[in-house]
């Protein structure tokens, strides 16, 4: 099937709906390519599968088991297995480590993921290797004995605080039929993200430092999705985290170190519940954990770990969602957010940058299925349900634009929430301390984001039920955070940042950058885009 509507092989978690009720029904190569809903919402299955053999998949390799999970979602009448294996495998012989993920026994009942074995050091690249590998399989379908004009080009534009840029970058360097457009907020990310980003020399890759925040970056990338004249001109491809392909792969990983745990722990059996804690900004990665839990592995909790913009900590607390950004004056007569030092936009700037967003966009996922659940508890028909929650979700997303917030929502509601995560924040001084500790305590030089986790985690450890072992994801290499591991481990004995500095990252420095600013405006970025597109075609 290569023309994207679903047939009667596909079963229900292989075929899609909107988060905001417009679209149902759509096929996984449809919402692969198109990444955001035509009523702005986002994609997710009409169910999510629950995985019965899942214990038996216990000793898989990676890809192995990637091809499990992710033939749940993905039907055979649209990639064949054989074709999917392939994809999967390619995808990650590009990481470093063999295990792709390998889980490291930081302490007791303390584990750490490490998530950072590919191509750009970073989590995201355990989805987009494979998002990148999926966009090209279906471009080579569409283009079959096509010539010129005729081929389908895909026009890739992300937002990014770092991370997915130089993953997205990676996924799709040099690939025929794609351009990338990656927008980061000037002068916001780290100096090696940087660096990784801007001295991609391929044709196809462009890269725009936008004056402004990565919620303003990532605005700019709605509004081009959900401007129908740009969108169809351009066929525009989301490599975020709304593009569901993202969320999909990174299920994966919970899987499979609950199995590597299982082998590594003399008191750990398949069966036994665990924690998962996840350093946390856009949502998607602990969204992944959601899905895992809901398709049947034992997780005991999904333990959130905000910076200090903790739009989402607050949520779990209050059952308000507002993005809140009181803005006021230290006594140098900066600005400040709540006694921390932020931006005129009321970002806070802390030590794990990549998360530093106001407004979470995974967060409507979950809502879909926290207000689903609220219509289903009335004992209505799945068409119904389904209905109710895509009207609630567009209310809720309606006043989060309009008035800055919503909520607080249902006393159930919030209950629901409550059953599967908890959460916390993490201050920069907690992190600071944490990167301080398990270097002094185990060796280990923690990256910021995952010392969020890690701060976190030891927290929750002290709370949760005696023995109930924590799985804490590690989701970027240290190297790529200089300040920040500097600043706590200047000084330690023993410590000198170079011996964890990759040789490439010394390499990037020496190279060109290419980059363009723009100002916060989609019109202007639009322009830009189709410019490239239209250099790139020749046109
Ligand atoms: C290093 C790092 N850690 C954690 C996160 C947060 O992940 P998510 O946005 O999926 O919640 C990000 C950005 O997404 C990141 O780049
Ligand atoms: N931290 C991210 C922000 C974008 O999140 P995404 O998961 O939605 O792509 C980054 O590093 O860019």
């Amino acid at each position: 099937m290569a023309n994207g509507s679903p047939s009667e092989t596909h079963t229900e978690s292989q075929i899609f709906l909107s988060t905001r009720g417009g679209d149902y029904g759509l096929s996984f190569e449809t919402v692969v390519l198109k990444g955001l809903a035509q009523d702005g919402g986002l994609f997710l299955p009409h169910q999510i599968p629950s995985a019965s053999q899942w214990e038996s998949w216990k000793d898989l390799s990676y890809p192995e088991l990637a091809y499990q999970v992710m033939s749940l979602y993905i039907s055979d009448s649209e990639v064949p297995a054989a074709d999917l294996k392939e994809l999967i495998n390619r995808s990650y012989s590009t990481f470093r480590a063999k295990e792709v993920t390998p889980l490291v026994h930081l302490q007791d009942d303390l584990y750490l993921l490490e998530l950072f074995h590919g191509p750009s050091y970073s989590f995201k690249d355990c989805a987009l290797q494979f998002l990148g590998n999926l966009f090209e399989y279906f471009l080579v379908r569409k283009n079959q004995g096509k010539e010129g004009k005729d081929r389908y080009h895909l026009t890739v534009v992300g937002a990014t605080s770092g991370d997915t840029g130089s993953a997205a970058i990676q996924g799709l360097r040099g690939k025929k039929d794609v351009t990338v457009t990656i927008l980061h907020p000037k002068g916001r990310v780290s100096p090696i993200q940087e660096a990784q980003m801007t001295t991609c020399a391929d044709d196809n890759v462009f890269n725009l430092a936008v004056k402004g925040t990565f919620d303003d970056c990532q605005d700019i990338v709605k509004a081009l999705f959900n401007d129908p004249e740009t969108n169809s001109q351009l066929s525009l491809g989301a490599v975020n985290s709304i593009n569901f392909s993202r969320i999909l792969a990174q299920i994966v990983y919970y899987f499979y170190s609950y199995f590597s745990l299982a082998r590594q722990s003399s008191t750990f059996k398949v069966g036994d519940k665990v924690r998962f804690v996840v350093p946390t900004g856009n949502f998607g990665d602990i969204l992944a954990g959601y899905f895992a839990k809901r398709m049947g592995l034992p997780i005991d909790k999904l333990v959130i770990a905000t910076n200090e913009n903790d739009i989402l900590d607050r949520f779990w607390k209050t059952g308000r969602y507002e993005k809140k950004a009181a803005i006021g004056q230290d006594a140098e007569g900066g600005l400040e957010v709540d006694g921390v030092k932020a931006h005129e936009d009321g970002v806070k700037e802390t030590l794990s940058p990549a998360m530093d967003i106001l407004v979470s966009s995974n967060f409507e996922r979950l809502l879909w299925f926290l207000a689903y659940e609220f219509a289903a508890a009335v004992g209505m028909d799945e068409e119904f349900n389904r209905k109710q929650a895509g009207q609630e979700v567009a209310a809720w997303l309606k006043d989060l634009k309009n008035k800055g917030g919503f909520g607080p929502v249902y006393k159930d509601v919030m209950e629901n929430a409550r059953r599967s995560f908890e959460s916390e924040r993490v201050s920069d001084s907690q992190t600071l301390e944490t990167i301080k500790a398990f270097y002094d305590k185990v060796g280990y030089v923690l990256d910021p984001h995952t010392a969020v986790g890690i701060t976190a985690a030891v927290h929750s450890v002290e709370r949760a039920e005696k023995g109930l072992p924590h799985i804490s994801l590690s989701t970027a290499h240290p190297a790529k955070f200089a300040g920040a591991v500097e600043l706590a481990l200047n000084g330690k004995e023993g410590f000198n940042f170079q011996n964890v500095l990759p040789q490439e990252f010394v390499e990037l420095e020496k190279l060109e950058r290419r980059v363009t600013d723009v100002e916060n405006d989609w019109k202007a970025v639009k322009d830009l885009v189709k410019q490239q597109v239209d250099k790139e075609l020749g046109a």
